[in-house]
């Protein structure tokens, strides 16, 4: 069998990259080395931990944000299998539906390692063994990545794990350690503290969240203390010693001096991703790597005629839908159309209690870029919506460029921030104003209303405040 396209990995990436293609008529096949199709994100990713997410913050809402509405109920009980079942049901749910969408599109599939032996051919090796290779005008690698490991220390999955065992844990653990204050820190962490643990967060930089908005990122941190979690700042984990039942941290500040230990039941690393290129061929293919990832064009190309790479493997930020999006831009270049991606306009959401949601430049980038801004705020104790719900943390900021009003990145700290970042992309994909944002009627009374409420504040003209 020849195709016009096989697509290494079916992760959102990969997935989004196979169907559009047999959308558009190209002969399509995806190989896939896990028995599911949905890759990282559907499997051990997005869906996992939001549907943990989800379900321990309903576990903690009902054990203490009823009472002030007037609902009393009893102390909730935690049933950590049912919960676990839900979050198996969700990906199960998700993956069989990616499974149905390749059917629907005829998109072949097909289930084992993929290797580029040559361009123009994909071997594929199954479980046991057996080989056969497809014979393709193009190839898409969209293998995702993996867990980055601490020097020195061992993930076993039980009690030193990654975010995949994190999100498998038999029961709470009285005491959490996370390294890494980054998205899978804070979220996964969330997840174990609202459902009883200790969680104290190691964080090798002097601040949380790296690359977001420092004054969101800041507020955030005070909320997550009032929480009850714990921050060490500006210090690294410089070993991981395992006893079998829980184990001891030792914790050097960053800038130098004595170390410190911090006893644990379950040490969670979470201090990024590394892009996933093992068992593909390509050194031998003679494939571009840079720091691990796939060197590519801006059509996606990389350094060898008709290989082709996007998302996490690739430069950019590690986001299922700026995965997703490659994918779509790369199918309809193949097919002789003109796929883009906007990397000034993807948005980024942790979904976290309140979330933080993103998109565009942060004050330090605009800063840094020399760039004259102006900043409109709004709070959420100004906002009716926010108040009859009593989820008055955080605000809204909108950062617009001094001289055109052109919203250049839209910061939200709040309860269903990231479902509400999504007019801001809408209006900076097409390079709106603040003003615009001002003008545009929001429905009474939302939560959405602060955004306008923020963009009217760029001209020092909010009403509500
Ligand atoms: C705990 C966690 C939570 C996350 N939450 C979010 C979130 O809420 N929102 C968000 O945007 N992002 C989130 N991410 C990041 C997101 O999962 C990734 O950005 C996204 O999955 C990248 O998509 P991809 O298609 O590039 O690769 P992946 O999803 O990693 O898929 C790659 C696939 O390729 C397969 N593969 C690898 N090598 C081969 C080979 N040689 N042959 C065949 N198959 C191969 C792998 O088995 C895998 O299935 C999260 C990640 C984690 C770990
Ligand atoms: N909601 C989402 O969109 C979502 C959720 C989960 C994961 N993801 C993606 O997954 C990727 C990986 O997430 P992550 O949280 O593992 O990585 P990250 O890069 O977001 O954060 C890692 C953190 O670990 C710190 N760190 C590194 N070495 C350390 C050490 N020795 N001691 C203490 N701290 C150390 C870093 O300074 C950084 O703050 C991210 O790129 C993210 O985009 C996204």
């Amino acid at each position: 069998m020849s195709y016009d396209l096989i697509v290494i990995g079916s992760g959102p990436g990969g997935y989004v990259c196979a169907i559009r293609a047999a959308q558009l008529g190209l002969k399509t096949a995806i190989v896939e080395k896990r028995k599911t199709y949905g890759g990282t994100c559907l499997n051990i990713g997005c869906i996992p931990s939001k549907a943990l997410l989800h379900a321990s913050e309903m576990f903690e809402e009902v054990a203490h944000g009823l009472g002030k509405l007037g609902v009393s109920v009893g102390k909730p009980k935690l049933d950590l299998p049912a919960m676990m079942k839900h979050k198996d049901d969700t990906v199960g749910a998700n993956v069989q539906g990616v499974a149905f969408l390749l059917k629907k599109n005829k998109v072949d599939g097909f289930i084992g390692t993929g290797s580029i032996p040559a361009a123009g051919k994909v071997e594929v090796t199954a479980e046991d063994g057996a080989k056969q290779v497809l014979e393709t005008k193009n190839i898409v690698i969209a293998t995702g990545s993996d867990v980055a490991q601490l020097p020195g220390v061992t993930i076993d999955e039980q009690v030193v794990v990654s975010s995949t065992g994190a999100l498998e844990l038999p029961k709470v653990p009285g005491k959490l350690i996370v390294v890494g204050a980054g998205v899978i820190g804070l979220e996964l962490g969330s997840v174990w503290r609202r459902l009883g643990a200790e969680v104290t967060v190691v964080e090798f930089l002097d601040r949380i969240l790296p690359g977001l908005d420092l004054e969101t990122c800041k507020q955030f941190q005070r909320l997550l203390e009032k929480q009850g979690v714990k921050f060490q700042l500006g210090a690294k984990v410089s070993s991981v010693e395992n006893t079998g039942k829980g184990a001891k941290v030792t914790i050097e500040p960053a800038a130098g001096g004595a170390a410190s230990t911090l006893d644990a039941d379950v040490v969670l690393v979470a201090i990024g991703r590394r892009p996933y290129t093992q068992g593909l061929g390509l050194e031998a293919l003679g494939v571009a790597l840079e720091r691990g990832q796939i060197v590519i064009d801006s059509h996606f190309a990389t350094n060898v005629p008709g290989v082709y790479a996007i998302g996490d493997v690739v430069r950019g930020p590690m986001l299922a839908h700026k995965a997703e999006d490659e994918g779509i831009a790369i199918a309809e270049i193949l097919a002789g159309q003109h796929g883009h991606v906007n990397y000034e306009v993807i948005p980024g959401v942790v979904y976290t209690s309140p979330e933080i949601a993103c998109v565009g430049a942060t004050e330090e980038d605009l800063k840094a870029r020399g760039v004259a801004y102006k900043a409109g705020k709004f709070p959420f104790t100004a906002n009716g919506r926010a108040r009859a719900a009593n989820h008055t943390d955080g605000f809204v900021k909108v950062l617009a460029d001094a001289t055109t009003d052109r919203v250049l990145g839209v910061h939200i700290l709040g309860h269903g921030a990231g479902e509400m970042i999504a007019e801001a992309a809408v209006l900076m994909e097409f390079g709106g104003s603040s003003e615009d944002l001002a003008r545009t009627c929001h429905a009474h009374p939302t939560m959405s209303e602060a955004v306008k409420e923020a963009a009217l504040a760029v001209e020092k003209r909010a009403i509500h405040i």
